[in-house]
């Protein structure tokens, strides 16, 4: 007799995949902390049980993740941009439709993938890519992106260490996630076309979640983009004469709603008070103060709820 099949107990807890180490790690845990979760780290430290709310998170290597969450084990996950690609061109090629897609751009773990050549070649285009060997962590996208150009190459998979392939003769140019551009420099490659650029994303499902999931994470989105929205805004305030204002807001675009109230025994006066979504760096703050700006402060936002 064939064993019973076991269905698995519904879950009504969130489950939220983030990189155990790695570069994602920290900025992950500390994005969501924002948001106002906590957890009680467990003796393994792959699972970490949700105190203030019941969204768990589990701690895997980042190419897992994407898998945890097609296959339902996982709601949620925290991923490069790249490595969520990478699955979806790959069931692209397959012809197989994918289930799990990106919510939310994060901000942090900001890089690009680019095709890079030998110091010595002069480049051309694209076409010079025809017949050549391409060393890559990425296949899938690296073949999207030749099928869609035209262009017939051939793929050497490495899982790691692509920029030494061409010094080792395996390939004769590299498809590799770049940041600075230390990396290339130091294996004398340059960098020639981009792919994609890439940050972390939250992923999700595209498949329906039970309703008590489906509320928390309508929750974490609410909250979450709460914190996108005013993670590099601050809250400018200062004084100037009524006249200076035009000249004053000319000088902040990234101002939302200013507030303009009036200054007791001085009509002339008014104290404005705004949120600014870009830097405020001290060059912006003197060239208000030039313009007119007395008593200007600069304000950090902890909380906003739209
Ligand atoms: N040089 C870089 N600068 C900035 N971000 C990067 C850089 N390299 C990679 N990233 C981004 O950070 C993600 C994680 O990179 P990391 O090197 O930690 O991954 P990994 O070695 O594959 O980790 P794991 O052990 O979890 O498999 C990458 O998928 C990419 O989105
Ligand atoms: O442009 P740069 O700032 O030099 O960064 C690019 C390098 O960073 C990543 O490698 P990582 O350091 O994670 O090593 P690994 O991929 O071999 O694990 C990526 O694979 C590149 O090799
Ligand atoms: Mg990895």
């Amino acid at each position: 007799m064939s064993p019973p099949v076991v269905q698995p107990p519904v879950r009504d807890r969130l489950r939220i995949a983030i990189q155990k180490n790695g570069r994602l790690s920290e900025p992950a845990r500390a994005l969501l902390s924002s948001c106002g979760l906590s957890w009680r780290e467990s003796p393994d430290r792959l699972f970490c049980y949700g105190e203030t709310a019941p969204v768990d998170l589990l701690l895997v290597r980042d190419d897992d993740i994407p898998g945890l969450i097609t296959s339902g084990v996982c709601d949620l996950g925290i991923v490069g941009r790249n490595v969520l690609l990478e699955e979806v061109s790959l069931a692209d090629l397959e012809g197989q439709p994918y289930n799990a897609k990106e919510l939310r751009a994060l901000g942090f773990g900001g890089c690009r993938l680019a095709i890079a050549v030998p110091q010595a070649w002069t480049w051309t285009g694209i076409e010079d890519l025809r017949g050549r060997r391409i060393a890559t962590s990425y296949p899938g996208i690296l073949q999207r992106w030749l099928d869609d150009a035209g262009i017939d190459a051939t793929t050497v998979q490495l899982s790691g260490s692509v920029e030494i392939a061409p010094r080792l003769g395996q390939a004769d140019v590299v498809c590799d996630l770049v940041s600075s551009g230390a990396t290339l420099a130091a294996n004398q490659l340059t960098p020639v076309m981009d792919l994609m650029t890439s940050e972390a994303v939250l992923v999700g499902t595209t498949q329906p979640l039970d309703p008590a999931r489906a509320a928390l994470l309508d929750m974490l989105l609410r909250r979450l983009d709460g914190v996108l929205k005013i993670r590099d805004s601050k809250l400018l305030m200062f004084r100037a004469a009524r006249t200076a204002l035009p000249e004053l807001m000319s000088l902040l675009p990234d101002a939302e709603s200013p507030t303009v109230l009036g200054v007791i025994e001085d009509d002339d006066a008014v104290s404005l008070q705004t949120l600014c979504h870009g830097v405020v760096t001290w060059q912006r703050l003197e060239a208000l103060q030039r313009a007119g700006a007395r008593g200007l402060m600069v304000l950090p936002v902890e909380r906003m709820l739209a």
